[in-house]
Order: structure tokens, then C-alpha cells, then sequence
């Protein structure tokens, strides 16, 4: 099966790349800057129809959530415009795609983990657009499956694992917001959730899916287990102290409950990500090997290290 994955360096098409690279049937094309770019729709028109794949998986976005509010044209137009042609170019090939959305569709302000159907009412730039390009997407091509997922993480590009150890290597201490609660999930997970569905014989389903590693937590309690499992492995860790948002400001205030239910997920597709805490272990452990494989902590102190 051919399949195209928009992007080049972003977290869950390098995640694929890996992932398809021990699959024998699967043939995965990444494209990207600059040959294929969101922001030039007629570029994304003709790359995918010159490439003929069998299905679409639409990885690439504007992610930057705080630099969004000031970017709102070019989110937009990466986001909404740029998912839609590329919807489009799926559509005039008759292959379904697979659009990735997000958590911060949702204001936050339930108390429970949502459910596909509850209303998104996002409260931010970039979840505004990608609540648009969902439907963009769902409009311009009716084989779609919108999978919206959250609070991503992998051994590659940038991610709040990668910036809590580049961090705990120059600091004891960490302030990270409490009051903040999701699924951790890390991109090679998501990775083999996205080739099961490309794969699924119900592929041609179509509709909006929640899928997110299993479990949840909120920012500081995501820090403190990164770094129990650093430690252990001999990595960067800090002590990580408890902050409310308020005195964490951002530009973009993100969702106090971006909680998501995968229960529909796996319902259809028969499969549930690991604990968010396995795969933590999975990624840290690879990150350790490759970024830190003689780490020493610098003596701080009165502290033992
Ligand atoms: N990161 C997260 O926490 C979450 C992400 N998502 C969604 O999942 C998807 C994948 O996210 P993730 O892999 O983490 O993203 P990253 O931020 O790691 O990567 C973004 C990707 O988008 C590409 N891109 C950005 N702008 C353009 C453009 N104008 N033209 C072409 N490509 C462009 C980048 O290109 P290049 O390769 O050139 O750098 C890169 O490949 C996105 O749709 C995102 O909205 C959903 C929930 C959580
Ligand atoms: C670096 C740092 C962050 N934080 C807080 C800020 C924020 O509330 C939270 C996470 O920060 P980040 O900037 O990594 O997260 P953010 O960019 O908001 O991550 C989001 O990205 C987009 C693309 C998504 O789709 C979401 O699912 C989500 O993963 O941690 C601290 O409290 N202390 C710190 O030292
Ligand atoms: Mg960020």
C-alpha cells in the first residue's frame, strides 16, 4: 500500500517513516518544504496527484500554539487552507485521508474526558484552526477519518519530554502547571495507530475518532514522571514544584481539561495505546541513549546527585 504523509521533520511523520520502515506491504512518502508547501495550495495539488497514493495521512500543521495568536493568517492558512487542498487532492484521486486534529478543539471547561460528538469550542488561535480544518477536510472529501489526539511526544523534533530534560541538564528546579489534565501520548504510538487505520479493511469508515495514550495527568505530574524515569537510567531530573497557570503566562491560554476519550477508537479499531506511563519510559529511554549517553549532573548545592 502507497501511502503519503504530509511533512518532513515533524514528530509523527518521522514516527511514521520509522514505523512503515519494518513494514513490507507499506510504502510511505513523506513530503514537505519546500517542494510541497501548505501555504501554497497549488503545490500541494500537484505533488499529491503526481504521487498517487492509495491513502493520505495529513500530519502537517502549524503547531506553534502561543506564536498562533500573533500568526493567525498564516495558521489559518496552513491549517485550514492548506488541509483542505490537500482533502482535495485526495478527493480527485478517490482515496480516503487521514487528517490528525487535536485536544484544544475544546474550551476545557468539562469535567470529564470528551467524547467525539461533545461540542469543541476551542479557546485558542490554533485550536480554533484546526477545529475549521476538520471541517474543511470532512467537507471537500466524505472519506475521512478525523483523528484527534494530544499532548505529543517522541524522541524527535519539539516536545515537552525533549524540554523538560534540556532543561533538568541546567536547572534543580522546574515550576510546571498543575492544573492542566490530559493524555500524554507519544507519536510512535500514534504512529502504529495511524497504520492500523490506513490498513483497517474499514478504512473507508468515516468520522471524527479520539485516540491518545491511556491514562491521565496533568503537566507537572507528566514532568515528575520524566524525570523518575531519567533518573533511573542515570538522565537530567529536577524537583519539580506544583505552579497554577496563572502563574505560568503564555500567550495562548490552553484547556484545563483536554481530557479524550478513546473508548470509540477502540470500539471500531480494536486496539487502546499503552499506559501514558510505558511509553514515556520507551521514548525517555531512547533520548537518554542518544542525547545524554554520558551524562554526569554538575554537583549542586548541599544536594547529592
Ligand atoms: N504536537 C502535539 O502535541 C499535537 C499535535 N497534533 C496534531 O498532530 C499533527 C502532527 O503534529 P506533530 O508531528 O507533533 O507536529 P510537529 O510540530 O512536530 O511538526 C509539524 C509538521 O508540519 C510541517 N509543516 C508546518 N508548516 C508547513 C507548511 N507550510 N507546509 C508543509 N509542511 C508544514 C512541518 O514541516 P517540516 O517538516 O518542514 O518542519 C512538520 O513536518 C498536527 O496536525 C498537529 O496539529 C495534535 C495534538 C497534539
Ligand atoms: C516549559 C514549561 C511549560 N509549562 C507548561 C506550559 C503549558 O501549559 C504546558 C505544556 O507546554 P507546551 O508548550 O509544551 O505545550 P503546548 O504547546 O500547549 O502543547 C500542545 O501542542 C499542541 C500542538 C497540541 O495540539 C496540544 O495537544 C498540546 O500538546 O506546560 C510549565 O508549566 N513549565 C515549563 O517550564
Ligand atoms: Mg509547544
Amino acid at each position: 500500500m502507497k501511502i503519503l504523509v504530509t511533512g518532513k521533520n515533524g514528530q509523527v511523520v518521522t514516527s511514521l517513516v520509522e514505523a512503515a520502515a519494518y513494514m513490507d506491504d507499506i510504502e510511505l512518502i513523506a513530503v514537505g518544504r519546500p517542494d510541497f508547501d501548505l501555504a501554497d495550495p497549488p503545490s500541494v495539488r500537484q505533488t499529491i496527484l503526481a504521487v498517487k497514493p492509495e491513502i493520505v495521512v495529513s500530519a502537517a500543521a502549524y503547531t506553534a500554539v502561543d506564536r498562533a495568536e500573533d500568526e493567525r493568517n498564516l495558521a489559518y492558512a496552513v491549517n485550514v487552507t492548506g488541509a483542505a487542498a490537500v482533502a482535495e487532492a485526495a478527493a480527485v484521486l478517490r482515496v480516503p485521508i487521514i487528517h490528525l486534529s487535536t485536544d484544544y478543539v475544546f474550551s476545557g471547561t468539562d469535567p470529564y474526558p470528551y467524547l467525539e460528538d461533545d461540542e469543541a469550542e476551542p479557546k485558542t488561535v490554533y485550536g480554533y484552526t484546526k477545529l475549521r480544518s476538520e471541517r474543511a477536510v470532512a467537507s471537500v472529501n466524505p472519506r475521512h477519518i478525523i483523528l484527534r489526539t494530544s499532548w505529543v511526544y517522541s524522541p524527535f523534533g519539539a516536545n515537552f519530554v525533549r524540554t523538560m530534560l534540556r532543561i533538568a541538564a541546567e536547572r534543580d528546579s522546574i515550576g510546571v502547571v498543575s492544573d492542566q489534565w490530559g493524555n500524554p501520548t507519544s507519536a510512535l504510538d500514534l504512529a502504529a495507530a495511524i497504520l492500523l487505520v490506513a490498513t483497517h479493511p474499514a478504512r473507508h469508515y468515516s468520522g471524527i475518532y479520539h485516540l491518545a495514550g491511556t491514562g491521565e495527568t496533568n503537566w507537572s505530574g507528566f514532568a515528575r514522571h520524566i524525570f523518575d524515569v531519567s533518573r533511573a537510567l542515570g538522565g537530567p531530573f529536577a524537583d519539580v514544584e506544583d505552579i497554577r497557570s496563572s502563574d505560568y503566562r503564555t500567550r495562548a491560554k490552553r484547556p484545563a481539561n483536554s481530557c479524550l476519550s478513546t473508548d470509540k477508537f477502540e470500539r471500531v479499531f480494536g486496539w487502546r495505546a499503552p499506559s501514558w506511563q510505558a511509553s514515556v519510559e520507551t521514548v525517555v529511554r531512547r533520548i537518554i541513549d542518544r542525547d545524554y549517553p554520558n551524562y554526569s549532573p554538575q554537583p549542586r548545592d548541599g544536594q547529592e546527585v
